[in-house]
């Protein structure tokens, strides 16, 4: 199929904000696709890869820059302004195109599956000379595009296709072009979606087995699963009224991970999908030995215990583990942790998802057993009354750890899903996990960093980014070091002394109070705002959500 057609699908979805009609452009190009399928349910959102694989283009917004300017022969400066001028790469990889001086080289014509491979082929590139390469390629797929394939090709390099697809329109469009499109198949094709995350599989296997085949796809080792999220109770006595059958267990504040077992073979996933196996030597060692099992998925919560008092420490430390290439021993020494486990999704060839948490939680605890050095069962108790549970919530407290989680030992697993089935209690007002849009370079002293952060919450329904503040004071020195460390290489454009993020980085904000305010265009903002730490466990999907905020707005009035 050639690029040109992808592009014009592109166009029409940029022509139309209504979610039907996208729904309806992308039903249609997906029945059309043939062999493509796999690649266009990515494409539609400018991916490259499932949320799960490990890779990454490797490739910053200046590298594309630079390659446009080597392709077009037009100055850097000019690209520079029209960046600018327009906040998009892409649009200003179109008018350097357009400008080009005229060659009389006859250019190929652009093939999807070429873009495709071309593109992930970035993420391959390694050691010296790899940005050079990555340059050069990038280079030569564009000196063949013509203005409007150029400017798709650069904002699908920098993750910013603007084109209001998100994983509701994908989903609902495979429920249209291969089932019947009715709210029945919509849920089929996000359960799916859910236990696969990978759009590649679910449509392909919506185009040739339909509903039961759908049906049919179910967890599988070592392909990573969404987290089943919990709500929100205020106390514990609420959360035992709106639970069938409660089970309460401690809620740590550590890392959430689900292992993977298969005889030695181990691998540890994040909530974000992220494979972080060689960060958690300790982790696999600690399975290896202490876990009787032929294969399972254990969900569980890592923890760092301080060695010398025996306290947990804050997520912030163990943090530090998660993205470390180097020492990673010394680190894993630094900060031993514990392994709580609570949930157990897969055993012996055998998805658990559907089964009740009281089963899978007899089978968790045949499994880890009793003897467990690193790796020991969450801590939780069958509550025999209200007093009860609220002793165990004190003693939760007591014992450092966050708050308490009620269970419905009732209920199956829902990945990905906010549904109820598990209920946290915690003392204090939540902060919010948000994501950066746009930061300042700060003033005097501090020019080179970037403080002065645009935050923004994620509209579900708009599916978009909306500020709900700005964070400018109380940072330390080292804090905006790390902060501007991060930032940079997120720059889109540059306005004055502000830049526009590729909105990757969350952060946690405690903050005083909301306000309602005409300056941010969620309409509200956060009072005093103070930075409580980079959530590198997050994605900017994972940030919170604008009617988290607005409930939060509400809220804050009635207690
Ligand atoms: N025993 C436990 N069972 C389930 N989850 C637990 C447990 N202990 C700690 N957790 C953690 O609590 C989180 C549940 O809260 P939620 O799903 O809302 O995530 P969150 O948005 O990160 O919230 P929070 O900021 O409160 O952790 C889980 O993601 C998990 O990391």
């Amino acid at each position: 199929m050639e690029y040109r057609r992808l592009v014009a699908v592109y166009d029409r979805l940029d022509a139309t904000s209504s979610t039907i009609e996208k729904t309806d452009i992308l039903a249609d190009s997906f029945a059309d696709a043939g062999e493509l399928l796999p690649e266009l349910t990515q494409l539609a959102r400018g991916h490259l890869f499932a949320s799960w694989e490990s890779d990454e283009l490797g490739v910053s917004s200046s590298l594309t820059a630079r390659a446009i300017a080597d392709t077009t022969g037009v100055d850097d400066d000019r690209i520079d302004e029209w960046w600018r001028e327009t906040g998009d790469l892409g649009d200003a990889a179109a008018a350097a195109v357009e400008a080009r001086p005229q060659t009389t080289l006859v250019s190929e014509t652009l093939d999807v599956r070429d873009v495709y491979t071309t593109l992930r082929g970035l993420a391959a590139y390694e050691g010296t000379g790899s940005q050079t390469r990555r340059t050069d390629a990038i280079a030569e797929l564009l000196a063949d595009a013509e203005p409007n394939e150029a400017r798709y090709i650069v904002r699908t390099i920098v993750g910013a296709m603007r084109l209001g697809v998100g994983e509701g329109t994908v989903r609902d469009a495979v429920a249209t072009a291969f089932l019947d499109g009715s709210e029945a198949a919509i849920r089929d094709v996000e359960r799916a979606y859910e236990v696969t995350n990978d759009f590649r599989t679910v449509g392909e296997t919506a185009r040739e087995r339909g509903a039961a085949g759908l049906d049919d796809l179910s967890v599988e080792l070592f392909r990573p699963i969404k987290a089943m999220l919990a709500q929100k109770a205020e106390t514990v006595s609420d959360a035992l009224d709106a639970t069938e059958r409660p089970l309460l267990e401690y809620k740590y504040d550590g890392m959430r991970v689900k292992i993977h077992v298969r005889g030695e073979t181990v691998r540890v996933f994040t909530r974000r999908l992220e494979d972080v196996t060689a960060q958690f030597p300790d982790v696999v060692r600690a399975v290896d030995d202490e876990l009787t099992t032929q294969s399972a998925i254990i969900e569980a919560e890592v923890v760092a215990y301080d060695s010398e008092t025996g306290d947990p420490t804050p997520f912030q430390k163990l943090s530090k583990r998660i993205k470390r290439t180097n020492e990673i021993e010394q680190l894993a020494a630094e900060y031993p942790v514990t392994v709580h486990a609570f949930d157990l999704l897969y055993h012996d060839g055998q998805s658990l998802i559907d089964a009740p948490l009281s089963e899978r939680l007899t089978c968790l605890e045949e499994l880890v057993g009793q003897s467990g050095q690193t790796v020991v069962r969450a801590t939780h108790r069958r509550p025999t009354s209200g007093d009860d549970a609220a002793s165990f919530y004190a003693d939760a407290l007591e014992a450092g750890q966050e708050g308490v989680i009620v269970k419905n030992l009732n209920a199956a697993y829902q990945p990905g899903s906010r549904v109820g089935y598990m209920l946290k209690v915690k003392p204090t007002m939540e902060p919010l996990d948000l994501v950066v849009v746009r930061a300042k370079w700060s003033e005097g002293r501090k020019s080179d960093w970037l403080g002065r952060l645009r935050l923004a919450c994620w509209d579900v329904e708009r599916q978009e980014l909306r500020e709900v503040g700005r964070l400018f004071s109380g940072l330390t020195d080292a804090q905006l070091r790390e902060i501007t460390a991060k930032l940079e290489p997120l720059i889109q454009s540059v306005d004055g002394r502000t830049a526009r993020l590729r909105p990757e980085v969350v952060i946690e904000v405690e903050y005083e109070e909301i306000q309602e305010s005409t300056t941010y265009d969620s309409g509200y903002a956060l009072r005093f705002p103070r930075f409580g730490g980079f959530r590198d466990d997050l994605g900017p999907e994972d940030a919170d959500r604008f009617e988290r905020v607005e409930r939060l707005y509400e809220d804050q009035w009635t207690h």
